[in-house]
């Protein structure tokens, strides 16, 4: 400890001796006090020892409010305290320790509005959090002193919201993630997934029913190992392709929106509309590997596919979907597709969205595609999708089959132009209807829609694609929870099942 004292306190030997005795008695007190502050520290649950000092954490494990009548029964004041504990006990069950470093206050209030956050309904939930939370913000910052204090209050609040969103936009029934709907609505994906795995660790599985719900969409099981085991060892097209994406060789057409939507809740890395929409006209991922998709899934499949068709209580988080959608089989249920398709979002896809816009999307490993399937819309099935918006960062579909094979289809976009247009052109209608090994990308946001077939098969992979959050800004994994001072499960829980399809980092 006395190699840690500062300079200015070791170079007074200039003062006379009584001076120089009266600082070694303070120099002592002080590092006598420190010293007990930190055994103090040491038997707070959780402390943790670096670099030769105790860090407490900075919001403490639950702990029953009685361990506080043992602090406080002895001393002048017990009967006070005592009289103190029992109007605490009539509405808590619980406290937290929280470090004393100056935002420990602004720590307490946005930590205990999570937890009442946790105990409630998911629909009072929503309500909290919209109405109660903004009021007491407004009303906190008011009272707060200077700009200084205002920042730190409402810094720490954001962090907390943004973990809040991910409880508070769970939707009450069993959210439909091939939609790629509810799980977009968290502004910090690989953080939410973290949070609620680590609240399911606090409460049990069986008492956190509603978080396991909530995490199912983003909890992804693998192939099964069998499957996996057979995937690996198949000759899928292309294994081995390791030629790199070449922007210039494949041709686009752009298009333009007019403008955002304002009922775009999650937002968009995409600032405007302009050129928002790419269709290409030559072929990103090789015919024949599509036909190899397809016909893979379908011998597999068989009577697989499946359909929700017309199913009223499926609806997606936004409450945009009246209808049912088209036949889906998860990539994961196929052998192989897993394998080609981690390939060809490495070496293909997701360089190119990169360089379809690069304003957007600073690198291409920030990419990444939560789950996959292949969407089949039959002519006597359900041949279209309503026109919805995806919240994703980006939306792409891929063409597997060529469009001689049916009638219709392709991705339909309510109010668009060419955007090399002049101004003057209006915006309208039109349907991007790619070839085999095309894509049609935009940012997931725009309006569009799966326009009707009328005859043939359509068969599509359509990829839900975030920016991961905690890459761009180099936060790891887990770091809302680290600043709560709460130690996450163990990653075992995040059962991600592969690199490029997951928020794993
Ligand atoms: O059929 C299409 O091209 C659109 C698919 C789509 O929008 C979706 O699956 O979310
Ligand atoms: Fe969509």
């Amino acid at each position: 400890m006395a190699a840690a004292l500062p300079a200015a306190i070791g170079a007074t030997e200039a003062g006379t001796d009584n001076d120089d005795d009266d600082l070694k008695r303070a120099i002592a007190e002080s590092m006598r006090m420190a010293h007990e502050q930190q055994e103090a520290a040491l038997t707070t649950p959780g402390a943790r020892v670096e670099a030769g000092m105790v860090v407490v954490p900075n919001v403490g494990d639950a702990a029953p409010l009685s361990i506080l009548e043992a602090e406080y029964a002895a001393g002048d004041h017990g009967a006070l305290w005592a009289a103190k504990l029992r109007a605490l006990s009539a509405r808590y069950v619980a406290i937290r320790r929280v470090r004393g470093d100056g935002n420990c206050f602004y720590r307490s209030l946005w930590m205990g509005y999570m937890e009442r956050l946790l105990a409630l309904p998911v629909a009072e939930r929503r309500r909290f959090w919209e109405e109660e939370v903004p009021s007491l913000v407004s009303t906190m910052r008011a009272h707060l002193p200077d700009d200084e204090r205002r920042h730190a209050f409402v810094t720490l609040g954001e962090t907390f919201a943004r973990s809040a969103c991910a409880l508070c936009n769970v939707p009450d029934s069993a959210p439909d993630s091939a939609a790629g709907a509810a799980d977009a609505a968290l502004e910090e994906y690989a953080e939410a997934r973290v949070l609620l795995e680590a609240g399911i660790e606090h409460c049990g599985a069986e008492n956190a029913e509603m978080l396991v719900r909530a995490l199912g969409q983003m909890r992804r099981t693998g192939p099964s190992p069998a499957l996996e085991a057979e995937g690996v060892a198949l000759a899928w097209p292309g294994k081995g392709d390791e030629s790199k994406y070449a922007a210039g060789e494949t041709r686009f057409e752009r298009l333009s929106a007019p403008a955002w939507p304002n009922d775009c809740p999650r937002g968009t890395y995409y600032p405007t509309g302009h050129a928002a929409i790419a269709v290409s006209t030559t072929p990103v991922l090789p015919p024949d590997e599509c036909a190899w998709v397809v016909s893979q899934a379908e011998r597999v499949a068989k009577e697989r596919w499946m359909s929700d068709h017309s199913d009223a209580t499926k609806k997606g988080a936004d409450m945009i979907w009246t209808k049912g959608f088209p036949d889906r089989l998860w990539l994961r249920e196929v052998p192989g597709l897993v394998e080609w398709f981690e390939h060809r979002l490495r070496t293909r896809l997701f360089p190119m969205l990169q360089s379809l816009y690069p304003e957007a999307i600073p690198t291409a490993d920030v990419l990444r595609c939560h789950d996959a399937f292949i969407s089949r819309y039959t002519s006597e099935g359900m041949n279209s999708l309503e026109v919805h918006q995806d919240t994703t960062d980006f939306t792409f579909t891929i063409a597997l089959n060529p469009s001689s094979e049916y009638e219709g289809g392709g991705t339909l976009f309510p109010n668009v132009r060419p955007a090399d247009a002049d101004n003057a052109q209006p915006f309208a209608n039109h349907v991007a209807a790619p070839e085999v090994g095309c894509v049609v990308s935009f940012p997931g946001r725009l309006h569009h829609g799966g326009h009707p077939i009328t005859s043939g098969v359509r068969y599509i992979i359509p990829l839900f694609i975030y920016l991961d959050r905690n890459k761009l800004t180099d936060r790891e994994r887990g770091y809302l929870l680290h600043e709560a001072g709460i130690v996450p499960a163990a990653p075992a829980g995040l059962d991600v099942f592969s690199k490029h399809l997951n928020a794993q980092r």
